[in-house]
């Protein structure tokens, strides 16, 4: 029994302001606590986080598992690029710690199998893999991941780039691995989480779709007849 075992065939929410808006008036770590409340209330099976504060904040308001990262930049590799970024992210209180895990040079220029010995020496946290290929996957469960999700597909020069979530993907990695595949990245409505858990996911993400009044009336404006300037 793991922490994964908790999420097994839920709905996981991921509660972080819009990435490309530094003016995003949600970014404020009581903000995103109140929003994973209310997931929570709602029925999230676990709450994804950014940022040391917001996955500090988060843990103290829910009673979920919180999957915790740390976005440092916006090119290349990303999320939690460096061991010590996953070290600092289990001790803010992460239960599992989310890492780029794809095939790209990483900024320290180490490898993803060093981020896996240091959190499994200084933590207890359980490691969830970000990928975009099958690829990736296979060599972050060798590296030692507890987990794979498919975050990073859409997002690499290695993966397709589609308006919707690489259910494909789900698919050959719930294949390919005996460990849980986490299904992750545009995922919008009911219809996608089901076509997810019948490929094999054993669980589903959804972010902005949820947690982002910005980025959900962004859409929405545009079908209006009075388009916002
Ligand atoms: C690629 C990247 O940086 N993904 C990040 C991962 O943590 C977040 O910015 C995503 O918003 C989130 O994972 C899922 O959101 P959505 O369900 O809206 O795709």
């Amino acid at each position: 029994m793991t922490v994964f075992d908790e999420l097994a065939g839920g709905l996981v929410v991921s509660c972080q302001p819009l990435p490309d808006d530094p003016d995003d008036p949600m970014r404020d770590p009581y903000v995103q606590a109140r929003v994973a409340a209310s997931v929570v209330r709602g029925g999230a099976v676990a709450v994804r986080a950014n940022g040391i504060a917001d996955i500090r904040a988060i843990r103290a308001a829910v009673d979920v598992p919180v999957i915790g990262l740390y976005k440092h930049g916006v090119d290349g590799v990303f999320i939690t690029p460096t061991a010590a970024h996953a070290v600092d992210v289990a001790a803010a209180g992460a239960h599992i710690v989310a890492v780029d895990a794809t095939d790209r040079p990483r900024p320290d220029g180490r490898a993803f199998a060093d981020t896996v010995r240091a959190l499994r020496e200084h933590t207890d946290a359980l490691i969830l893999a970000d990928v975009s290929t099958v690829e990736e996957g296979v060599a972050a469960v060798r590296a030692g991941a507890d987990a794979v999700a498919t975050t990073l597909s859409g997002y690499t020069p290695a993966s397709p780039s589609t308006d919707g979530p690489d259910l494909t993907l789900v698919a050959r990695l719930a294949s390919a691995l005996a460990v849980p595949v986490i299904a992750e990245g545009r995922y919008r409505d009911v219809g996608q989480i089901g076509q997810a858990f019948r490929a094999g996911a054993h669980s589903v993400v959804m972010g902005n779709a949820v947690t982002s009044p910005l980025w959900i009336t962004r859409r929405l404006v545009p079908a209006t007849r009075r388009v916002a300037g």
